[in-house]
């Protein structure tokens, strides 16, 4: 990432931005006589990284596509940087980044050679508050592909590909990206990588960032928010931490006594253990306590939608984000 002062001053005129970066309400999408989306709603404000799951089909991907401006949805309002995305111009493209597939079409080209030529379409959308495009060396810094920066595309491996993806998605230094499936394909240093450059954009720069994944510890790591959608809504919007309050489910107690290994499954974790103390004290080692995880919400919602309760899962969700607000 270039190091300017726009990078570390904080940008007077952001503050009279909307902090609504995204505004989605009651977004339907039918294909054919399909209904995938039959009321979206959600927001997403400035800096906050949100992280849509959903089973596959879900219909992740075109809602993703209709933020971005690529397909045109049934009904709905959908506001994104205050701009509908359908009659989006060039300018409102500059401010937002998309990672896709694979930058499939360019394997000849070098990776500083593909950056630089992109770049060029950022020029005359620079501004003071967000110096636009980043500079080339930065940027392949920040995405690890620094020794790549003269081979030919068609030569990187299938992560580095996936980094030159990223590196596109942020050359315009955007106010709001995209990331479908960002980590598909990474090793577990790059994966760490890419979760640090996450935390950078949002924090310091100040990016808005919806993400696309499957990986649930990912979504735990990265995401402000949670957005789970299934059966055509979102079932569930929160953090990770009140995600898991939902859930009714036990806290499973693991402890050591006398040289021996005890499981309990126990409804209130907290009065197990004071119980375990009161009677075993001291002889009580090795206590693990373990709480319903982002998984166990995840599966517990997109079960009850599956075995027909959606309605019931989505008003609670609303209820339960409106509580939150
Ligand atoms: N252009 C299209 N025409 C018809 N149906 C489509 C079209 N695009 C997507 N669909 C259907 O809409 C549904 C949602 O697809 P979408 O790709 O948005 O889901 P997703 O949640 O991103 O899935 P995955 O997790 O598998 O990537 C699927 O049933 C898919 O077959």
């Amino acid at each position: 990432m270039t190091e300017t002062a726009a990078d570390t001053l904080p940008s007077s005129g952001a503050d009279d931005a909307p902090e609504d970066v995204v505004e989605v309400d009651d977004l339907r999408m039918r294909y054919g006589s399909t209904d995938v989306l039959t009321g979206v709603g959600f927001t997403a404000r400035r800096g906050e990284v949100l992280a849509l799951l959903g089973p596959n089909g879900a219909g992740k991907t075109t809602t993703i596509e209709i933020l971005e401006g690529f397909r045109a949805r049934s009904s709905g309002t959908v506001r994104v940087l205050g701009t509908d995305p359908i009659s989006g111009g060039e300018a409102w493209r500059s401010r937002v980044g998309i990672v896709l597939q694979s930058w499939r079409d360019h394997g000849r080209w070098r990776v500083r050679q593909l950056l630089e030529h992109l770049a060029r379409f950022y020029v005359p959308y620079g501004d003071p508050e967000r110096d636009r495009p980043r500079e080339t060396g930065a940027l392949l810094e920040a995405v690890g592909l620094a020794e790549q920066a003269e081979h030919r595309i068609q030569t990187l491996s299938g992560g580095q590909r996936r980094r030159l993806d990223v590196a596109i998605g942020i050359l315009g230094r955007p106010e709001l990206l995209f990331l479908d499936e960002p980590t598909a394909g990474f090793d577990p240093e790059a994966r760490r990588d890419f979760h640090d450059l996450v935390h950078r954009l949002a924090d310091e720069e100040e990016t808005t960032i919806l993400l696309t994944t499957h990986d649930l510890d990912e979504a735990e790591k990265l995401a402000d928010r949670i957005l789970i959608l299934a059966g055509g809504g979102i079932v569930a919007d929160g953090s990770a931490e009140q995600l898991a309050q939902r859930v009714e489910s036990n806290s499973e107690v693991k402890w050591t006594r006398g040289g021996q290994r005890f499981v309990h499954s126990a409804p209130d974790g907290t009065a197990f253990v004071r119980e375990l103390f009161e009677q075993y004290g001291t002889e009580v080692s090795d206590l693990e306590v373990r709480r319903a995880t982002l998984e166990d919400v995840y599966m517990d919602l997109v079960h009850r939608h599956e075995s027909g309760q959606a309605e019931g899962a989505a008003a609670a969700a609303a209820e339960f984000a409106e509580g939150e607000r």
